[in-house]
């Protein structure tokens, strides 16, 4: 089947590393990683407890640089530069690279503020310019009509769930384009995941996002592919269908079924 230059752009590579080895300190976390991230996809990390998930995402815009004898071998590649490469402007690559945790974690200052504070941070002054972004930003993100009439009002007054979708518009406001989530909506109750996983399907329109999760549903709801992590390694990569109903390993087959982990 001839496969169209649109198709064919939406099938880039954006994200791939060969023979990633990652160690904190003698501990290695990250066995051998090879694996290619497709832009404008939805990849979820998936796997027990401790295997390695979070500290893969975290290399990915150098989260753990600060942690103490952290160290990363082997190659790790967004839009053909070396993530760790010296020549990397760091605040560069977590502009292209945003990052939403686990726990939403607005400041504290208004919700204006808090979409705002990344365009001032990058230097933006022009008040009508950060208007609009920061409308644009809480449109995407699923939040404008809640909070249209409080943006002056302190963020900390949202539910969990609206301050989810509010960090996700502050990542949004910098026009990253790949966002990591760090098991977004595990602290959210089943109405603000839902709202979270609807905004997930949206943006992959215009971003790449690479998320972990401990829910199987979330991933198979969410993701086009599944990457399965079990002690440090990854034990499977494919569509996530076919994780789902047709895994390839045994590995895979038991702890989608819930035998482990
Ligand atoms: N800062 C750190 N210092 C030392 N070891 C760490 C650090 N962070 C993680 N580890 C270890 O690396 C391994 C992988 O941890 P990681 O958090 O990446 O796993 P995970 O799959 O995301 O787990 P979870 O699902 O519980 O969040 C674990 O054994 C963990 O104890």
């Amino acid at each position: 089947m001839a496969i169209s230059m649109e198709q064919r752009e939406t099938t880039k590579t954006i994200i791939s590393s060969k023979e990633l080895n990652v160690y904190y300190d003698q501990f290695q976390a990250l066995k051998n990683i090879s694996i290619n991230m497709k832009k404008n996809r939805v990849t979820a990390l998936i796997g027990p407890s401790g295997c390695g998930k979070s500290t893969f995402l975290r290399t990915l815009n150098r989260m753990n640089d600060l942690v103490p004898r952290f160290r990363v071998e082997g190659s790790l590649n967004y839009n053909n530069q070396e993530i760790y490469s010296p020549k990397i402007d760091v605040v560069e690559l977590r502009k292209q690279v945003g990052m939403v945790f686990q726990r939403p974690n607005p400041f504290p200052m208004s919700i204006y503020e808090n979409v705002a504070y990344g365009l001032r941070i990058h230097g933006m002054k022009k008040k009508g310019m950060i208007d609009e972004i920061v409308e644009k930003s809480l449109r995407q993100a699923a939040l404008w009509d809640e909070v249209k009439d409080r943006l002056h009002t302190s963020a900390m007054g949202l539910s969990g769930g609206q301050q989810q979708r509010l960090v996700i518009a502050r990542v949004l406001a910098i026009q990253p384009d790949v966002i990591l989530m760090d098991e977004p909506a595990s602290a959210l109750d089943p109405i603000s995941t839902s709202k979270i996983e609807q905004l997930i399907l949206e943006l992959k329109e215009q971003y790449t996002i690479i998320i972990v999760t401990h829910s199987m549903q979330q991933a198979a709801r969410v993701s086009d592919e599944t990457a399965f992590f079990l002690n440090g390694e990854i034990v499977e990569f494919n569509q996530t269908h076919s994780i789902f109903t047709n895994p390839e390993r045994k590995e895979t087959e038991d702890y989608i079924s819930g035998r482990f982990g």
